[in-house]
C-alpha cells in the first residue's frame, strides 16, 4: 500500500517561494491504478517527481507498506511524456536499460516475453529514431514492465500520439498491465483515458494543487468498455465534476 500523507511541495523561483502542492492525501492499494487529472500547473508532474525520488524537499510523508518510500532502493518505473528512450541504443538495449541500471538479471525468455506482449518482435535491432511514436511508446512500456516495478509512474504517456494510436496503445497497456498488475499512477489530461485506465480517479484543483475528488471507477479493466453507454455516462459525469471544480 502506498500512502501519501499531507504532502506539501514548494519551489523557489527568483527568490520567491510558492507552494505547488498543498496537503495531498492519497492511497494506492497494491495492483491498483490511479489516474490523476487536473488543470495545467496544478502540480501533477511535481507529485510524480516526489514519488520517483527526483524531488526530495517536501513536507508530509510518502510511505510504501508502512516504510518511507526510498526510490533508490525500490523499483520505480517512470514513463515520461517523451518516452525516455536513449537514441543511441537499439530497441532491445532500451528495453533492458532499466534492469541493467538496477543491476538486475532477466532471463532471455523474460525479455522475449515482454517483447512479444508489447508486439515488438522483429524491431529489436532498430533505433528509436527508426520507430513510430506508438512503437517508441511500446518500447518504453516494455522497459517498465520488464523491471517489474513496485510502482509505475506515467506522466501523460500517450499524449503525443494521434487519437487512434493512443486508443490502441491504451488497450495494449491495459492488456499487459493485467498480467503484471503493477501499482500505477497515471497523469493525464484526457477524461476518456482516466476512465479507461484509472481504477481510482483523482481530480486535482490548483493552485496550489489539492485533492478535490477521489472517484472509484467501476468500469476499470473492461477492455471493450469504450463502446458501452456506461463509459460515455462516466466520462460525462467526470467532465461535469471537473468543470464545476476548475471553475471555482
Ligand atoms: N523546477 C521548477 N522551479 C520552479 N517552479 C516550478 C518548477 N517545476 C514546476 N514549477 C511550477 O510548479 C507548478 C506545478 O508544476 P507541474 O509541472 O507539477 O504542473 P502540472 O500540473 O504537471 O502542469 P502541466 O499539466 O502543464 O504539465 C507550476 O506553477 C510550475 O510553474
Amino acid at each position: 500500500m502506498l500512502r501519501i500523507k499531507e504532502l506539501t511541495v514548494g519551489y523557489t523561483s527568483q527568490e520567491e517561494n510558492y507552494t505547488a502542492l498543498a496537503g495531498i492525501n492519497l492511497e494506492l492499494a497494491p495492483g491498483e491504478t490511479c489516474a490523476i487529472i487536473g488543470p495545467s500547473g496544478c502540480g501533477k508532474s511535481t507529485l510524480l517527481k516526489v514519488l520517483a525520488g527526483i524531488i526530495t524537499d517536501f513536507t508530509g510523508q510518502v510511505e510504501m507498506n508502512g516504510q518511507p518510500l526510498r526510490p533508490a532502493e525500490q523499483q520505480i518505473g517512470f514513463i515520461p511524456q517523451n518516452y525516455g528512450l536513449l537514441p543511441w541504443k537499439n530497441v532491445y538495449e532500451n528495453i533492458c536499460l532499466g534492469t541493467k541500471i538496477k543491476k538486475q538479471a532477466r532471463s532471455g525468455q523474460a525479455i522475449q516475453e515482454v517483447i512479444g506482449q508489447l508486439g515488438l518482435g522483429g524491431l529489436e535491432k532498430r533505433y528509436p529514431g527508426e520507430l513510430s511514436g506508438g512503437q517508441q511508446q511500446r518500447v518504453s512500456l516494455a522497459r517498465s514492465f520488464l523491471l517489474q516495478p513496485d510502482l509505475l509512474l506515467m506522466d501523460e504517456p500517450f499524449s503525443a500520439l494521434d487519437a487512434m494510436t493512443r486508443e490502441e496503445i491504451q488497450h495494449v497497456f491495459l492488456h499487459v498491465w493485467k498480467t503484471h498488475a503493477v501499482s500505477t499512477f497515471l497523469v493525464t489530461h484526457h477524461v476518456e483515458e482516466a476512465v479507461y485506465l484509472g481504477k481510482k480517479i483523482v481530480i486535482l484543483s490548483g493552485c496550489p494543487g489539492q485533492v478535490s475528488q477521489v472517484l472509484d471507477n467501476p468500469l476499470f479493466g473492461q477492455e471493450a468498455v469504450r463502446e458501452q453507454a456506461e463509459f460515455f455516462r462516466m466520462c460525462l459525469t467526470l467532465r461535469k465534476l471537473i468543470k464545476e471544480d476548475w471553475s471555482l
